[in-house]
């Protein structure tokens, strides 16, 4: 197993979860077998996973020197291992997922963004519980008066009060409404208000605890899971199985891994998730590609092997 350590720029810093980051930092882990390659991206976000890069890194060294085995790795760390291991049962022709743009920023940024999309979405992610409330009830407004037709995934982050979200349910069309991601900060609010409004659920943070285990609640639609947060891709598997037997759809979901790890991802989603669009849309940000161009054709220069140094 060969480790490289990779720093991407970002063009604009990320902010979340009260961090900034202008540079994305991970792994790439390399493996041969049986004449196949496999790579995997090891990136914990920042904020949301709860192991640092410094921590993988010292596991899967530690997991190199036969000093551990890879359930003690920490979840993004796993993932990279586990994609590496699977790429080397040899290639698999990808087919990339629609798109579901994902806009950030204020509602004015965010409406911009949707403005200068070149083909016009079905479906797009927004990002809300940032601004005042009742501008981004107006953003929602205008992108419908834009695409009466269009599907919103909106993400709280667990920003609002049940207040909050009890009067933005009470105040857009249902119709447009795919899902409302972690409305409020206490799960329980979110049930409540889902339930009171009939607001489609899905469910996020709730997942990323570390001994989450699937559990069927009502008014939830649909499960919202990050690989790179939950580690073991057999684990994935099996809690996509069991919301799929309890009628919860499962959207796979990225944390800006490089384009290595994004991959994977569309990959992952065609194979456990082939009926649900996953969120994949965070390539942009990130400054440069590594190994290969992505499949995504978004033009970026390419940092080859060559170029990165091994541990
Ligand atoms: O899910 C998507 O469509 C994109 C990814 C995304 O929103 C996200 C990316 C990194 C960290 C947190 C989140 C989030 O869903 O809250
Ligand atoms: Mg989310």
């Amino acid at each position: 197993m060969k480790l490289y350590p990779y720093a991407l720029p970002l063009a604009t810093p990320l902010r979340f979860a009260g961090q900034s980051l202008d540079q994305r930092h991970g792994l790439l882990i390399k493996l041969e077998r049986d004449g196949h390659t496999g790579w995997g991206d090891c990136a914990p976000l920042p904020g949301f996973s709860h192991e640092s890069l410094a921590q993988c890194q010292s596991a899967l060294q530690a997991l190199a020197s036969g000093q551990i085995d890879e359930a003690a790795l920490p979840p993004a760390a796993r993932f990279a291992l586990d994609c590496a291991r699977w790429q080397c049962e040899g290639p698999r022709r990808l087919t990339l997922p629609a798109n579901i743009p994902l806009l950030v920023g204020t509602p004015e940024q965010q409406l911009a963004q949707f403005d200068a999309l070149t083909t016009p979405p079905g479906e797009v992610k927004l990002k809300l519980a940032r601004a005042p409330l009742e501008q981004e009830i107006a953003l929602v407004y205008a992108l419908l008066e834009r695409q009466p037709k269009l599907l919103l995934r909106i993400d709280a982050n667990r920003g609002w009060s049940a207040e909050q979200a009890s009067h933005f349910a009470a105040s857009v069309p249902p119709a447009a409404l795919r899902y409302v991601e972690e409305p409020c900060a206490n799960l329980n609010d979110s049930l409540r208000v889902a339930a009171q409004h009939r607001l489609p659920l899905a469910l996020d943070e709730t997942t990323q605890v570390a001994d989450y285990q699937y559990e069927s609640l009502p008014g939830v639609r649909a499960l919202v899971l990050k690989p790179t947060l939950i580690g073991s891709l057999a684990r994935l598997q099996q809690l996509v199985q069991q919301a799929r037997l309890d009628g919860v759809e499962v959207v796979l979901s990225s944390s800006f891994e490089s384009n290595i790890g994004l991959t994977h991802l569309a990959h992952l989603a065609a194979e456990l998730t082939p009926d649900s669009v996953p969120g994949l849309d965070t390539l942009a940000p990130l400054g440069a590609d590594l190994l290969e161009a992505n499949p995504w054709g978004l033009a970026k220069p390419v940092i080859t092997e060559s170029e990165l140094t091994p541990l």
